[in-house]
């Protein structure tokens, strides 16, 4: 049976008189650094000038270079994009970072992969949100918690996982449950999930239903919300009780559609792919292909980022969303970043 940690197995008095930098003012960055002011914790953020730091100033944070913050700290919390974190950490991070002191990620890659090597005299701790920095913060202003992963790489301290659970405290995991894992694990995991099921393959399959009822003639508009609009609440229904739930509250049509069907089109094919993509998690190529990605400037990222904001199912979706005055109030369009 797994091991859940809650609350009542996390101090916050842990970080009591500490300082905690969290470097990066992003989905993640905003969302933790709020939330743990909240918990009573004491947070800077590092950034370089730009729409963050303003943002993360405006929010009422200090906000200090980043080698400056980690100078001030004893938890430093990289929140930066991963592919940028190995730079930002060999020039402004290693060189200022307190012997004693904890360094902390919400993503293995950079340990898992070797990109980020500290010194033995700090402690290395993994507090990874399953779920996106914007519901990490709305969720716990709500009074819960996103759900998180705990691993210790390095406990130079012996009071490493203690500091981690402290922290995963001050976000509002353990509201909800904290799993102890490994930066393997969660790496491989998370790389897996984001790309076989959460993000790259929702939006294929998304995309698929869409282009096969537009190419047999249906409205666009309709198509929309069956593929995509209605996805949301089909969701909820899993959230909250998992397939069994969604089966129960669907017609007993779409259940037997969902049994005599669903196969067909996400069958053996579909998990033939899902283990290569693992392997390729497994072996380092997709992380080698992403930091060469990176070092040659992005140019099959911008390009596919192109394509796929001006899909005709993004087009339809944005002027759906005009239309719906009820989620207008709701939702922004995304940050075009
Ligand atoms: N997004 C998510 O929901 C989740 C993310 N994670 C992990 O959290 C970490 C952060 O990701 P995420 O929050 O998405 O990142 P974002 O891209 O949302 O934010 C990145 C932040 O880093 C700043 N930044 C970028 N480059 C530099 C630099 N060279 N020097 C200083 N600051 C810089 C950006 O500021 P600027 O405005 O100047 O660009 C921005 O504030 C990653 O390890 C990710 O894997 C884990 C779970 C979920
Ligand atoms: C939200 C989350 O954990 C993701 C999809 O893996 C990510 O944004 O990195």
């Amino acid at each position: 049976m797994v091991k859940m940690y809650y609350d009542q197995d996390a101090q916050l008095d842990v970080l009591k008189g500490k300082t905690v930098a969290v470097i990066g003012y992003g989905s993640q960055g905003h969302a933790q650094a709020q939330n743990l002011r909240d918990s009573g914790v004491h947070v800077i953020i590092g950034l370089r000038p730009g729409r963050s730091w303003e943002q993360a100033e405006q929010d009422g944070f200090e906000v200090f270079e980043v080698d400056e913050a980690v100078r001030r700290a004893d938890v430093v919390q990289l929140l930066l994009p991963d592919e940028v974190q190995a730079k930002v950490y060999q020039e402004q991070v290693a060189p200022h970072l307190k012997s004693g002191s904890a360094l902390f990620f919400s993503h293995g890659f950079n340990i898992h992969f070797g990109q980020i090597q500290p010194a033995s005299d700090v402690d290395v701790v993994l507090i990874a949100p399953k779920g996106p920095g914007h519901l990490v913060r709305r969720v716990y202003v709500e009074g819960f918690g996103v759900p998180a992963l705990i691993a210790v790489h390095q406990n130079a301290s012996g009071q490493a996982k203690e500091l981690g659970l402290a922290y995963a405290k001050g976000i509002g995991a353990t509201r909800a449950g904290v799993i102890e894992t490994t930066f393997k694990e969660e790496t491989e995991t998370d790389l897996f999930g984001e790309q076989a099921v959460l993000c790259g393959g929702v939006s294929e399959l998304v995309k698929a239903g869409f282009e096969t009822l537009v190419e047999a003639g249906y409205q666009p508009e309709i198509a929309y919300f069956e593929c995509l609009h209605e996805l949301k609440l089909i969701v909820d229904l899993m959230y909250e009780g998992g397939l069994a739930n969604m089966r129960y509250s669907v017609s007993d049509t779409a259940e037997y559609g969902d049994y005599s069907s669903g196969k067909r089109v996400v069958g053996e094919a579909s998990r033939q792919a899902m283990k290569e993509v693992l392997k390729e998690i497994q072996d380092g190529t997709f992380a080698r292909n992403w930091i060469d990605e990176n070092r040659q400037g992005r140019p099959n990222f911008q390009r596919l980022r192109e394509e796929e904001r001006n899909h005709q199912l993004e087009r339809v979706g944005a002027e759906l969303r005009r239309m719906m005055a009820w989620l207008d109030g709701k939702k922004k369009e995304p940050v075009q970043s």
